[in-house]
């Protein structure tokens, strides 16, 4: 099946430059898109509750703070990127009641609508705006001239504009600039929950740590354990993202190409394929999110005990003296790129 993809030619900025746009949360992704609108010449404010500690962010950077409510009902576009789990309170509280006839609200994510947790009246638009890749490089990107690829969906057209909105505030944060693809709620949902599950996140946390953990219990040092499974594992991503799998395997050695080739798929093997099923099988039926949301609504104790774990686990301390020697690899992550 194929898809269409949107470049700049294909958006038109005036459409976002004639919304008042408010975005509620501004952390990874809220920062990103606060400042790269505003830069592209668009109306932006952002909504925060009184003692959030993203406030003085956004005021450093200039851009008028409200309060969810208060933005709300100010602006005629709502870009709603707060974590998923607070999302249909926000709306409930602050958005809903303000909503007026043609008003768009907007995600960064779907699964608060493809899960049922917000429903929005018919005579508001409903359009998500979701890049693939972290805030703060959707930002780093859009400073450099560059872009994060986005996926546009459009779950509710009220106003028979939604789609040139959506592909209009796509082109204001950079996403046309590397190509935006329409899809849908649902197929966006899914996919980004099992590719940070099973890949990208915890696939590739979990492959690390584990070769991590069998060369240093086998008596290699920590540090050249990190160097491998760790730091050098970016440089070969690199290389996959500039040319993909073949151009990796074009630029390594033939003999770490032919252990590729042949151990490869006896790390990934069939019962880790059908695990990955499993995920996906959790993710399309609801069990996933039944569980965050429910893990989220009891004080995430299980969710802080795991993440508590991750940052003891040794390859942290090792990669922390190395990084420190490196000045140019221990990037901070700033709210500006
Ligand atoms: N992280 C990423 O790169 C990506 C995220 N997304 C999606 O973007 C959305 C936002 O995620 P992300 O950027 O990671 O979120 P973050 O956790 O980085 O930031 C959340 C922001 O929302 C604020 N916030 C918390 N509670 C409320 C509230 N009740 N009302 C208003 N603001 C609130 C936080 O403020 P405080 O400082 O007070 O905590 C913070 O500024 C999600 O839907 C996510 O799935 C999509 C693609 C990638
Ligand atoms: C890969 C994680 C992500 O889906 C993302 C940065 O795209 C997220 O939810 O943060
Ligand atoms: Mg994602
Ligand atoms: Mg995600």
């Amino acid at each position: 099946m194929s898809v269409e993809i949107f470049y700049d030619d294909d958006a038109d900025l005036s459409v976002i430059q004639g919304r008042k746009v408010a975005v509620i949360g501004y952390g990874s992704q809220g920062h990103a898109h606060a400042l790269s609108l505003r830069d592209s010449g668009v109306d932006v404010r952002i909504g925060l509750p009184e003692g959030s500690k993203s406030r003085a962010k956004a005021e450093e950077e200039g851009l008028p703070v409200g309060t969810p409510a208060e933005v709300s009902a100010e602006a005629d576009l709502i870009m709603i990127l707060a974590p998923d789990t607070a999302q249909r309170h926000i709306y409930a509280q602050d958005i809903a009641p303000n909503l007026k006839d043609g008003d768009a609200v907007f995600f960064g994510h779907g699964f608060n609508i493809r899960y049922g947790l917000i429903t929005v009246p018919s005579n508001v638009d409903v359009a998500m705006v979701a890049p693939k890749g972290p805030g703060h490089l959707v930002r780093r990107q859009f400073v450099d001239g560059k872009g994060v690829p986005a996926l546009i969906a459009v779950e509710q057209d009220a106003t028979g504009n939604a789609q040139a909105l959506a592909l209009s505030y796509a082109k204001g944060i950079g996403g046309t600039r590397a190509g935006v693809i329409k899809t849908t709620f649902k197929e966006e949902t899914e996919t980004d929950l099992f590719g940070e599950q099973a890949v990208l996140c915890g696939g590739a946390s979990a492959l690390v740590q584990a070769g991590f953990e069998v060369l240093t219990e086998a008596g290699y040092a920590p540090e050249v354990a990190y160097f491998e499974c760790l730091h050098e594992l970016k440089l070969i991503v690199d290389l996959m993202y500039e040319g993909g799998i073949a151009r990796m395997r074009y630029s390594i050695s033939d003999t770490a190409e032919y252990g590729d080739l042949t151990r490869g798929p006896r790390v990934v093997t069939p019962a880790v394929k059908e695990e990955m099923r499993k995920i996906l099988g959790e993710i399309q039926d609801g069990t996933f999110a039944t569980e965050w949301v429910n893990e989220d609504d009891a004080g995430r104790g299980n969710y802080k005990k795991l993440q508590q774990e991750g940052e003891q686990h040794p390859i942290e301390e090792v990669g922390k003296k190395l990084r420190g020697l490196m000045s140019w690899v221990d990037r901070p992550i700033t709210e500006t790129a």
